[in-house]
């Protein structure tokens, strides 16, 4: 579980979910809005939805990973509160693929301000990498100029604190 400051804004906040293809992201998406586990296909352009913890609203955009998408990840970054990146954890070849596109992100002046939440996904498969692992491999203590928080999860089953989100005003 994580906890997310609202600095007193009560009103829509904006999430973009982004990560590379296959991660999960859209899976995660319809946890969160539906409880539930979707069929999916790869995302071409995005989803979003509206979703409510504590009554503060949060517009999630789930954006398409695939490579010849991820140059338009920034026409989503204006006014974005909080950057979900979800890892495939057990795809050891392109972690640092994610790497990369994490560091050009967190770049970007759009997401100055923006907190980082990484979701270290499909935990449930034997053998995939560990939080400490992609932590070490995506440099996180190296991030200091936004605040982060990276949280395994499996996105197959709603159980666990991963979907658990405290709000503090
Ligand atoms: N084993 C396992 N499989 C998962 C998990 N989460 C998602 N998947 C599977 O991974 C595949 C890709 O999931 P998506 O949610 O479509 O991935 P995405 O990140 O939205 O991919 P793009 O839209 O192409 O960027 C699907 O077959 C999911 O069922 C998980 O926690 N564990
Ligand atoms: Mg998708």
């Amino acid at each position: 579980s994580y906890t997310i400051c609202t600095k007193g804004w009560y009103g829509l906040h904006k999430v973009i979910i982004v990560g590379l293809d296959n991660a999960g992201k859209t899976t995660i998406l319809y946890q969160f809005s539906m409880n539930e586990v979707v069929h999916t296909s790869p995302t071409i352009g995005s989803n979003v939805e509206e979703i409510v913890v504590n009554n503060t609203h949060f517009l999630m955009w789930d954006i398409g990973g695939q490579e010849s998408l991820r140059s338009s990840w920034n026409t989503y970054y204006t006014n974005t509160e909080f950057v979900i990146v979800v890892v495939d954890s057990t795809d050891r070849e392109r972690i640092s693929v994610t790497k990369e596109e994490l560091y050009r992100m967190l770049a970007h002046e759009d997401l100055r301000k923006a907190g980082l939440l990484i979701f270290a996904n499909k935990q449930d498969v034997k053998g995939c990498m560990s939080v400490a692992e992609i932590s070490q491999s995506l440099q996180l203590t190296s991030v200091k100029d936004h605040q982060w928080h990276i949280q395994a999860c499996c996105a197959l089953t709603g159980e666990g604190e991963w979907k658990v989100v405290r709000v503090i005003y």
